[in-house]
């Protein structure tokens, strides 16, 4: 059984209605690797993580979950999987670490309550209930009440959305070391630095299916490796630009003002674009050269940014 992947989903299809929300999706997501579910808003990974947790039943297709039906053997699978839903899934008039503890009791081989409440920085709302924490520490909440009972495979639905940076980096943290006890992590996010910073694998959904499917590195190979980017008035002559551009490269403007070119990068190409913008009279206002990322291979797959 330990050979069976984490999670194996072939042709889900799921529909509210007409609207069809997952469309012919398929996923595989290894034992023992933190996996990203990475897609725009409406793309389906919330539908899609749902069926996995047995909370949604598939139109069609197949889903297994630890080698088990997430629907017909939720009794045996529930105890062995961790969930943090985005909306909380607690009750409201419950105290925050009580609660906790009383989830802790229900498992046989628990992390440690405190230094989980310490790490997540909950240790300040120890008799608050549940409805008077902020946002943001009702997350880290549901984040320790998803982990603290040492699950096998763990599903985080976008468990960063709207933290501040410090409590971002304690759930990265949380989620690395998790993978080192040997658990299965799923994490949904439409952040890709938080793809890019924590995942083995990356998946890429987009419009109910995975577009593209490997680690960070595989994706982000392929195409131009880096690019340059820089500010300057919007509408420049790209045309005349491309002339003194290497065979090969691309000149584009992004956004109104924002620019991009793409060519095979070293010192000279550098020179090119700043002694072009010199002729024109531009001054290219931050300028870098970025490695290529996964937003812009989800741009290039697409044609949409990532949160448009
Ligand atoms: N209960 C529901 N009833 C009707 N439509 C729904 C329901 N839940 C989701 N949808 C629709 O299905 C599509 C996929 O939604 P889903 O929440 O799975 O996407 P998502 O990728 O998780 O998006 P987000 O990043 O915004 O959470 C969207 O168009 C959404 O409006």
């Amino acid at each position: 059984m330990q050979n069976t992947p984490a999670v194996e989903i072939a042709g889900l299809v799921k529909r509210y209605g007409a609207k069809t929300a997952v469309d012919g999706l398929d996923l595989r997501i290894e034992r023992g690797t933190v996996t990203a579910v990475l897609g725009p808003n409406g793309a389906g990974k919330t539908t899609t993580i749902e069926t996995c947790e047995g909370y949604r039943r598939p139109d069609a297709g197949t889903v297994r979950v630890l080698g088990l039906d997430p629907v017909r053997e939720a009794a045996e699978l529930r105890p062995r999987i961790g969930v943090m839903l985005q909306a909380g899934g607690v009750y409201p008039g419950a105290r925050a670490v009580e609660m906790l503890r009383h989830t802790a009791k229900l498992h046989a081989h628990p992390l440690d309550v405190d230094a989980l409440v310490e790490r997540l920085g909950l240790a300040s709302c120890g008799r608050t209930t549940y409805r008077r924490l902020s946002g943001g520490q009702q997350q880290r909440l549901a984040l320790a009440m998803a982990v603290v009972g040492r699950p096998e495979l763990v599903f985080l639905d976008e468990p960063t959305a709207g933290l501040d940076p410090q409590a971002r980096h304690a759930t990265w943290e949380l989620v690395r070391d998790l993978r080192r006890d040997g658990a299965t992590v799923v994490v949904t996010t439409h952040y890709m630095d938080e793809a890019e910073q924590l995942a083995d694998a990356v998946n890429i959904v987009d419009h109910g299916r995975v577009i593209a499917t490997g680690s960070p590195e595989e994706l982000c190979r392929g195409g131009a490796e880096s690019s340059l980017h820089f500010q300057g008035p919007a509408g420049l002559d790209l045309g005349a630009l491309a002339k003194v551009l290497p065979d090969g490269a691309s000149a584009l403007e992004l956004a109104p003002g924002n620019y991009r070119v793409e060519a095979p990068m070293d010192p000279k190409l550098v020179a090119t674009v700043t002694a072009w913008c010199a002729e024109v009279g531009v001054l290219p206002e931050k300028l870098t050269v970025q490695r290529r990322s996964l937003e812009d291979v989800f741009l290039e797959l697409t044609g949409r940014d990532l949160r448009s």
